[in-house]
């Protein structure tokens, strides 16, 4: 089955070739993107949408949340509001209500997030661990996360847990922890911060992560200056999250990473992605991460939702592209990259081979995903153009119509 959508008043394609085309049209078969191009030159197919002059975008590619939890932490929302600050110690909560839930209700909940996020146009999703902390729980959560969400982060050094030693626990999540894990994850994550863990905790994490063949992440920089993105890319991590307090040095080590990618064929030496989160900056009243800063300088850019129960509840893509544009001072353009080619990028999937059944996400070319995003609107520039409005019309995620 084919079908057509034409009609389209904005395609932002993503694609470094195709870049924004106006009058536009898609195909697509199956799974797959056949065809890109002028509405007028569009073939024929066995359906037809008339996208009556809206928008379309990639699909949102969400590259960082924890979606696997129960229980809820107003009272700690409330008491930031009031004032408080944020540290790790609200983690503890959602590890005991995860605890407590059954696999049923766990994975009814994570998907009811995910179908949360599709109805606002997210169409790849990664999900961490991190709210089971002990060996059976965090099994269960990379389970349940291999479920519901198209790529899985184990994070295990999340935080240790209430009454153990904080070496006795990292040893723990380096050893029986990630053996439990490891059917269930392609990613391995670290907490990398005063009250979480140190740096040399950390090095030990990631060193045995990386030696049982899991791709790495870095949660960095969040609450205070810190070995965080040092360490990411001295393992040379596919991402480093957060990345608030910058020192020069973070922001070029950062660059250097990419000096061997070549940014307009999008080949070459990967670096690592900074990957911001502004509704978490915003929620935690946190500097909000210096993302112009790092685009300027050359550093790939991700923008994701962090969607969790205590930084940032909220699984809208669209409010962090309008937040990245308002606030951050990234243009439409840059932000909408940043939460698509690059969310791809952040979880290495940019590029793919048509034929090796792993397609490409987070822009849209021939061979790539089907992954569609229309807007109720003519164009990307009202995302923060009319902030807080739903601009979502319709999501094709692998070629089947969602929304
Ligand atoms: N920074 C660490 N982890 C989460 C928050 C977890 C929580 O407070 O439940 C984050 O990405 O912000
Ligand atoms: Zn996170």
């Amino acid at each position: 089955m084919s079908e057509l959508i034409t009609n389209i008043g904005e395609l932002m394609t993503q694609d470094q070739d195709l870049g924004t085309l106006r009058d536009a049209a898609v195909v697509m078969e199956g799974e797959r993107i056949a065809w890109v191009g002028p509405a007028a030159n569009a073939p024929a197919a066995d359906t037809v949408t008339d996208a009556q002059g809206r928008a379309v975008l990639p699909g949102w590619v969400d590259s960082h949340t924890h979606l696997v939890f129960a229980g809820d932490r107003t009272a700690e929302f409330e008491a930031r509001m009031a004032g408080e600050s944020y540290s790790a110690g609200g983690i503890a909560v959602s590890v005991n209500a995860t605890r407590a839930a059954s696999d049923y209700d766990l994975t009814r909940m994570a998907l009811g997030r995910v179908a949360e996020a599709v109805s606002q146009g997210t169409t790849y999703v990664e999900t961490k661990t991190g709210y089971g902390l002990d060996v059976e729980h965090e099994r269960r959560s990379a389970r349940i996360a291999s479920t519901v969400a198209d790529e899985v982060t184990f994070l295990g050094a999340h935080l240790v847990p209430a009454g153990m030693d904080a070496q006795e626990y990292t040893d723990l999540v380096c050893a029986e922890m990630l053996d439990a894990v490891r059917p269930y994850a392609q990613w391995a994550d670290v907490f990398c911060e005063t009250g979480a863990f140190t740096p040399e905790q950390s090095r030990q994490v990631l060193a045995a992560c990386r030696a049982a063949g899991l791709g790495l992440r870095v949660h960095g920089n969040q609450l205070g200056p810190g070995a965080g993105v040092a360490l990411a890319v001295e393992f040379g991590a596919t991402s480093v999250d957060h990345v608030n307090f910058l020192s020069d040095d973070d922001v070029s080590l950062l660059a250097r990473s990419w000096s061997g990618w070549d940014a307009v064929n999008g080949s070459g030496v990967r670096g690592t992605v900074a990957t911001v989160l502004p509704a978490c900056d915003l929620s935690t009243r946190q500097p909000l991460a210096p993302a112009r800063r790092l685009l300027d300088a050359g550093v790939q850019l991700a923008i994701a939702s962090n969607c969790n129960p205590g930084t940032s509840y909220t699984s809208s893509v669209a409010f962090c592209v309008t937040t990245a544009v308002l606030q951050m001072h990234l243009s439409v353009h840059e932000a909408v990259r940043a939460a698509t080619y690059g969310g791809a990028l952040a979880l290495g999937r940019e590029s793919g081979l048509d034929q090796d059944g792993k397609r490409a996400v987070g822009s849209i070319a021939v061979g790539h995903r089907a992954d569609f995003h229309m807007l109720k609107a003519p164009s990307a520039t009202h995302l923060a153009y009319r902030p807080g409005i739903p601009l979502t019309h319709a999501v094709w995620r692998a070629g089947a119509r969602e929304v």
